[in-house]
């Protein structure tokens, strides 16, 4: 009981916690969905600034203010740096050696190191592999509608194949075939490696939590090494071979190669300013400084199994949504197409590149609204590494005291009527020029605010705009008996559909 009167005592208003199980029970227990359970709590106090939760016993704050989340995440940066612990380095490297683990100056050294990786000219050149695995997805669709007629595919189980076999060329310098090659070994592994929602591995992830010595001491591992192992093998394998053969290849690896001799760093020119649509996050000066950290082999793993966790689910999350929207709409995806095939028509021989798909205004209009209604991260934290004052517009002050967890609650912003009006409807139109200026700043924040955001926004957007353009170029997506329409939401704690996202891909004629 003794985390009980934290908010009490210090007059935030709150929600009421049980015993041992705070106010975690109904997500712990699979009673409400993950978006349910986060706009519950948020609409809990619609006069509140700040208001507080018990994730199991310990105390969360819940910022409800946009401007004071952005002083959160980008005024007081210097006391609120990092995310809470998660999984501690010494209990398992390649978790806590990771970017999104790393605290204090160990992050801002990694995160300035891996972000010339990220910007625009590194994502030209990445482009090329992007295509190559979205022309694999036409030719593997075409393929199979010929043999077999149209053929209903799982959204997630589909996307999932294209995010693995994206990232697996990025990331990996793999090239595999995922749709086709159902089994094969790279995303059987993968698949294994992410599957977080099983409950043993769901079981272990909290017991690493709370007993991280157990797991220092007894070097058991939260990925079993046969899983990293082969991940391992599959990078420092690549590294050597292009070392000895002097091999280039536009990817993720080259570039911790360039970082591991302490050679990457930003290009006098580069702008990170080269936005990649309207949620594209910027990288602050933190990411900007030039730093000569050498990277160990153990920072390579960390980082390449970080782009893989935190690029594998959220990709096809979005793309899963993205088609189910698209299906259930026809008139949008009427519009999205006729852009796409005048851009086509303009691009004649030549193929789609970067910088042409930046200028699609309906394509960044679409995914902008996908990222407002379904965000892949419904919430971020950030925790209070030292005492600190926020300040409100009307000079009202809020403490947070070393230690303090704090969540920046995204999901609750984009479905506040007061920020988005009639929130639950699906309309791109609410960032067409004239509109999108007048979004309150700091409501819309799919990919995270201030200098922790995310580093790969330019990439995943990058990814799902390439993705939907060789769908739509080439087919109509369309619901079928199996679709569920209204989707509903699985309780398990991830936003994923109930019983799947079941769509059809119609060859369009080319006459
Ligand atoms: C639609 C897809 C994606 C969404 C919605 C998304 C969203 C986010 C969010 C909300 C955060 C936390 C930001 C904060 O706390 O302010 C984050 C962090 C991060 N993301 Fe993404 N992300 C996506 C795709 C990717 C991809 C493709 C990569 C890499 C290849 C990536 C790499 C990272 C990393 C490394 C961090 C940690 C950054 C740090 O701690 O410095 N993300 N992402």
């Amino acid at each position: 009981y003794k985390n009980e009167n934290y908010f009490k005592d210090k007059g935030i208003k709150h929600l009421k916690p049980k015993f041992i199980l705070g106010n975690s029970a109904n997500l712990f227990l699979r009673r409400k969905t993950i978006l349910d359970f986060f706009r519950d709590a948020y609409f809990e106090f619609p006069n509140e600034k700040v208001m507080g939760m018990f994730e199991f016993r310990t105390p969360v704050y819940i910022v409800r203010d946009p401007e004071l989340a952005k002083q959160v995440g980008v005024k007081e940066f210097d006391s609120f740096t990092d995310h809470r612990s998660v999984i501690n380095k010494d209990a398992d490297p390649v978790f806590g050696k990771s970017l999104i683990s790393l605290k204090g100056d160990e992050w801002r050294d990694m995160r300035a190191t891996l972000s010339p990786a990220f910007t625009g000219s590194k994502m030209r050149l990445m482009f090329e592999l992007v295509s190559e695995c979205a022309k694999q997805m036409v030719g593997f669709i075409n393929t199979e509608t010929k043999a077999k007629g149209i053929q209903t595919y799982e959204m997630k189980d589909f996307f999932s194949r294209m995010s693995n076999d994206v990232i697996a060329t990025c990331a990996f310098g793999i090239q595999v075939n995922s749709l086709e090659h159902q089994s094969n070994e790279f995303y059987v592994n993968a698949k294994e490696m992410m599957n977080f929602t099983k409950p043993l591995r769901l079981i272990k992830f909290i017991l690493f939590m709370v007993f991280p010595k157990f797991f220092e001491i007894t070097k058991i591992r939260l990925i079993p090494e046969s899983l990293s192992g082969y991940f391992k093998n599959a990078i420092f394998g690549a590294m050597n071979y292009r070392e000895k053969h002097n091999v280039f290849r536009p990817d993720m690896i080259n570039l911790l190669m360039e970082a591991k001799k302490g050679k990457l760093s930003h290009q006098a020119a580069e702008h990170h300013h080269d936005s990649a649509g309207f949620a594209t996050v910027e990288e602050s000066d933190v990411g900007k400084k030039e730093v000569k950290k050498t990277l160990s082999d153990d920072d390579i793993l960390a980082q390449c199994f970080l782009f893989f966790l935190a690029g594998f689910e959220t990709v096809s999350v979005a793309m899963s949504f993205i088609t189910y929207e698209l299906a259930i709409n026809p008139e949008i995806q009427e519009k999205l197409y006729r852009e796409i095939l005048e851009t086509n028509e303009e691009l004649g021989s030549k193929s789609l590149n970067y910088d042409t798909i930046q200028k699609m205004k309906y394509m960044d209009m679409v995914i902008s609204e996908h990222l407002r209604k379904w965000p892949p991260a419904i919430a971020t934290d950030r925790h209070c590494n030292k005492d600190v004052i926020v300040t409100d517009n009307n000079g009202v002050e809020y403490k947070f005291n070393k230690g303090d967890t704090v969540m920046i609650p995204m999901i609750g912003f984009h479905f506040d009527p007061k920020y988005f009006s009639n929130p639950d409807k699906f309309d791109p139109e609410r960032f067409n020029d004239e509109n999108k200026h007048t979004i309150t700043p700091g409501t819309y924040l799919p990919f995270g605010i201030g200098p922790r955001n995310c580093i790969g926004s330019r990439f995943a957007l990058m990814e799902v705009k390439a993705l939907l353009y060789y769908i739509l170029l080439n087919f109509t997506i369309e619901p079928n008996e199996k679709t569920q329409i209204p989707l509903k939401l699985s309780k398990e704690p991830a936003l994923k559909a109930e019983k799947g996202i079941h769509l059809q891909f119609r060859p369009r004629s080319k006459a």
